[in-house]
């Protein structure tokens, strides 16, 4: 394989920048043909200072999205839809312009309002609003119906946690079962992720767990522990529970072809450039990013409150690697666990 070793000072070294910035703790797993490396810094806990570890479980925020795009490619796959289907074909009446499509909600191009902009306008009054509510997903469709679409349908992309959240919708009214039932059967049991739940509305993490610490928007108020809530506000656009393990064999397994077919499997990786540097580009439910040692990976982010994920693997699945810091609301935070993947995947940057 052309992959160069990984860096793993250089993994270390990103780790420890994040708690430097405000994480009580950060961890990353490499898989990859040289074996199994596991990093660890900091406390997996900032009240109990129990150290960090990547042998616990933790909510892994929008690499929920891929799960999700995952299962409504597999019914596609099936038969059960066509990707360039009008939504409003298998949910009558559910949205207001017939031509926004099931591709539209997997590649961020409806044009649907994110109504976690106005969720969490204020970081923490916004999430101890909705920490222990508990919201069908019609209702999170409606709030983002409450405000215009942000682009025409198909024209741009454009971010929207309520992109997935209808897709989640799609995959009960496909399935006739629930979401747990659906990335259970259809991911979870497949692939013997032991470690991946999907509780919701149940708020806690099962087992060995991180907790999550929300930096609050005023500069100098302590950390809150976000570790409990139900993530009802997130659901199939973010409410799953994983660990690095299952996350690595997850990505590696979907770029390998054993979720998809390959129709399927070649729709999500087509990709629409998302920045002007046309270094980060995104198919359906699926990130990709071009490292400056000209390799691309693929996988997706996560914020979700107390915790940022990155989980990526190589287009062959030969490399993987999931790196997560244990606070949110905090950018220097996510920038700098953002700097595993090119020490992952690139290795030891010439000298
Ligand atoms: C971007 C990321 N998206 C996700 O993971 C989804 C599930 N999360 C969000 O939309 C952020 C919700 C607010 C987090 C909160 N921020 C605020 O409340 C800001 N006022 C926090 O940082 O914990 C992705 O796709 O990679």
């Amino acid at each position: 394989s052309g992959l160069a070793e990984p860096d793993l000072e250089g993994v270390r070294a990103a780790l420890l920048r994040a708690t430097e910035l405000g994480a009580p703790g950060a961890m990353a797993r490499i898989d990859g043909p040289e074996g199994v490396s596991r990093l660890a810094v900091g406390e997996r806990d900032a009240d109990t200072g129990l150290p960090m570890t990547t042998r616990a479980r933790f909510r892994v925020g929008s690499v929920t999205k891929t799960f999700t795009s995952v299962v409504l490619l597999q019914l596609i796959g099936e038969g059960a839809a066509g990707l360039d289907d009008p939504v409003n074909r298998h949910l009558p009446g559910l949205l207001p312009d017939d031509r926004i499509t099931l591709r539209h909600l997997l590649s961020h191009r409806s044009g649907l309002w994110d109504y976690t902009n106005d969720m969490f306008a204020r970081t923490v009054p916004g999430f101890e609003s909705v920490r222990d509510r508990v919201f069908s997903l019609q209702e999170l469709v409606d709030l983002s119906l409450s405000r215009p679409l942000t682009v025409e349908p198909g024209s741009a992309y454009a971010y929207s946690n309520s992109n997935f959240v209808v897709a989640g919708m799609l995959i009960e009214r496909l399935t006739g079962a629930s979401l747990a039932d659906a990335y259970r059967e259809r991911i979870i049991q497949p692939l013997d992720l032991d470690d991946t739940f999907y509780v919701h509305p149940r708020t806690r993490i099962p087992g060995t767990h991180i907790s999550g610490h929300l930096t609050p928007d005023e500069a100098g108020l302590p950390l809150v522990d976000s570790t409990r809530q139900t993530a009802s506000w997130a659901q199939s656009a973010g409410a799953m529970i994983s660990s690095p393990a299952d996350l690595n064999r997850f990505v590696g397994a979907l770029t390998e072809g054993e979720l998809l077919g390959t129709e399927q499997l070649d729709a999500m990786l087509t990709m629409t450039p998302t920045d002007a540097t046309n270094t980060r580009f995104y198919g359906l439910g699926l990130r990709r990013y071009a490292l400056s040692c000209g390799l691309s990976v693929l996988g997706h982010t996560g914020t979700v409150q107390g915790f940022y994920t990155y989980a990526f693997t190589t287009e062959d699945g030969e490399r993987r690697l999931t790196a997560m810091a244990n606070a949110s609301n905090n950018g220097p935070v996510n920038t700098a666990l953002g700097g595993t993947l090119e020490a992952a995947f690139c290795g030891e940057r010439p000298a």
